[in-house]
């Protein structure tokens, strides 16, 4: 008996030197870099680095450490990170088979598991292909004028007269958590009475999310100015402000306000699409009036609608969230860019003037007069290449993979940062100076190495709704309206880029182009 076991254990024996040898070695073939304390990782380290805009000296030391592909991990997860033009490729590139999208089990309890974010393969197609119909330049062209009248409605409201005072708490307190004190309004760090402190000017940042939220409700889903739209605001914004922050769920967290937030939103937007389909069905309103009352229309071939209800709620949330911000990111950004350097600001001004000269007075901009708005638009872009409104994205990895000969398992997620590449000496040569020529001529620009807006089958469906609002918005404040910024603001990330007092300005109206 006793020979017989030592037989069949000298029998199993290579089996198990096999087996061994062949985890050290996948072990082995692991990216360098460590996986910190387990859970946390280097999570925190990430948030801080965000909070004191730091993250791409934080991710460079990392690669000096490290080597360009390293191991790390964030949010609970191990965590490839990789950056440049063939990681972008292999992350953008690569089919659903084998990176996910699928967002961390906490941003999928508040914006819902049936939006673009988690769906792949033909559900992405379907879902991304029905929202596309709205979002396209042929479709946008009809919303210009719509655009033209909610922007200069505001600039009326907000900006007008408006040239004295601004509160400095505009927004909530809880939104002004990252203000930094004494960097503006000559107050000193011991002044706790900033509500007080009044001074000329308007503030950029609470005013353009404003201005972007206005235009999304609107073209959207077709909410006007009143009692709901101001419901809707402060419900998104809660929304918002706790979608990524630690998910702990306890009442007065962040997260717990975003959770309950997201719930009401839901109820909200099922009441609004059952308005609009009587509506619809009334032929009160046609398809195309907003993206909700067009995805409602849109039927597969036997009749039946495209999308199911609870996918259209969970992607009008999604585009909400997804555009609204980003946008209202880049406007400010350009107000801080303009408000600083008189040079883009006149060029910037030559060219709308030439547009406003050959309209009537009160005409509203077209889609033609957008194609003519060039070095606005390449303004822009280096703007959004030297700050990307999103610094990166996470996908999961859905089974064994390589990458540059190291082995990423399955469960992994894959991180990348698209403010490294767009600083990357071989693709944008000086990359720290603002030269918005770099975008005259776009196809030269290497594939996959400007991903402010992602890339693949993924790459931002908002693009042009993103152009369009940026160009019309950019016409009217400079074609009425000069500024200066009250102070150097500078600006962290939650995980957005924000200013940290919000940008004053000050502004002064001028008179009919
Ligand atoms: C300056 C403005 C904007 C920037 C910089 C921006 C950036 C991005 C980026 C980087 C992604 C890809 C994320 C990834 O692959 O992980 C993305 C996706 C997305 N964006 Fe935008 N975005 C902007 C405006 C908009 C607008 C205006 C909308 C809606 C009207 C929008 C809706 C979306 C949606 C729905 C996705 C997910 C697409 C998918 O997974 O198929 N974005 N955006």
């Amino acid at each position: 008996m006793i020979t017989n076991i030592i037989t069949f254990a000298l029998l199993l024996l290579p089996i198990f030197i096999l087996l061994i040898k062949k985890k050290r070695e996948s072990s082995k073939r692991l990216p360098p870099g460590s996986l910190g304390i387990p859970i946390i990782g280097h999570s925190l380290q990430f948030f801080r680095s965000m909070r004191t805009n730091t993250t791409d000296k934080w991710l460079k030391e990392r690669v000096e450490k490290c080597g360009p592909v390293s191991k790390l991990s964030l949010l609970g997860k191990p965590t490839l990170f990789i950056y440049g033009q063939d990681a972008n490729k292999f992350i953008f590139g690569r089919g659903a088979t084998s990176l996910g999208n699928n967002q961390p089990p906490s941003v999928q309890r508040v914006m819902g598991q049936r939006n673009l974010l988690e769906l792949s393969g033909e559900d992405h197609k379907r879902v991304r292909g029905a929202l596309m119909s709205f979002l396209t330049p042929n479709s946008l062209k009809q919303y210009v004028g719509k655009m033209d009248e909610i922007i200069k409605k505001h600039l009326e409201m907000h900006w007008h007269g408006k040239q004295t005072v601004t509160k400095f708490h505009a927004l909530r307190p809880e939104s002004r958590r990252f203000l930094s004190p004494a960097v503006c309004w000559g107050r000193s760090a011991k002044d706790s009475s900033a509500d007080k402190v009044k001074t000329d000017g308007l503030e950029v940042w609470p005013l353009m999310r404003t201005l972007t939220f206005d235009i999304m409700c609107s073209l959207l889903m077709g909410v006007e100015k009143g009692a709901y739209r101001d419901e809707l605001v402060k419900l998104f914004e809660d929304l918002m402000d706790g979608v990524w922050s630690i998910p702990i769920n306890l009442p007065f967290t962040r997260y717990n306000r975003s959770l309950q937030a997201s719930t009401k939103i839901q109820i909200l937007l099922k009441g609004l699409l059952n308005k609009k389909r009587i509506e619809l069905e009334q032929r009160r309103i046609f398809p195309h009036h907003d993206l909700i009352s067009s995805l409602l229309s849109i039927k597969d071939d036997d009749g039946e609608n495209v999308m199911t209800e609870k996918e259209i709620i969970e992607n009008v949330m999604l585009v909400m969230v997804g555009g609204h911000d980003t946008s209202s990111i880049l406007l400010t950004f350009l107000v801080r860019l303009l408000g600083s350097d008189p040079s883009v600001y006149a060029a910037i001004l030559q060219e709308q003037k030439e547009i406003a000269k050959s309209k009537a007075s009160g005409e509203l901009l077209a889609w033609e007069d957008l194609s003519k708005m060039k070095y606005t638009w390449n303004v822009a872009m280096e703007t959004l290449r030297t700050i990307p409104p999103i610094i990166g994205n996470f996908r999961t990895v859905l089974e064994d993979i390589q990458y540059d000969g190291y082995l990423i398992p399955k469960g992994w997620q894959v991180f990348w940062a698209a403010s490294m590449t767009h600083m990357d000496n071989n693709i944008f040569p000086n990359p720290s100076k603002f030269d918005p020529s770099r975008f005259k001529n776009q196809a030269a620009i290497p594939p996959y190495s400007f991903v402010a807006f992602g890339g693949g089958p993924r790459v931002c469906p908002g693009y042009e709704f993103a152009k369009v609002e940026t160009l019309v918005a950019i016409h009217y404040f400079v074609t009425r309206f000069t500024w200066k910024l009250c102070c150097d603001d500078l600006f962290m990330r939650d995980p957005l880029p924000v200013p940290t007092a919000g940008l004053p300005i000050q502004i002064t109206p001028k008179k009919e182009i």
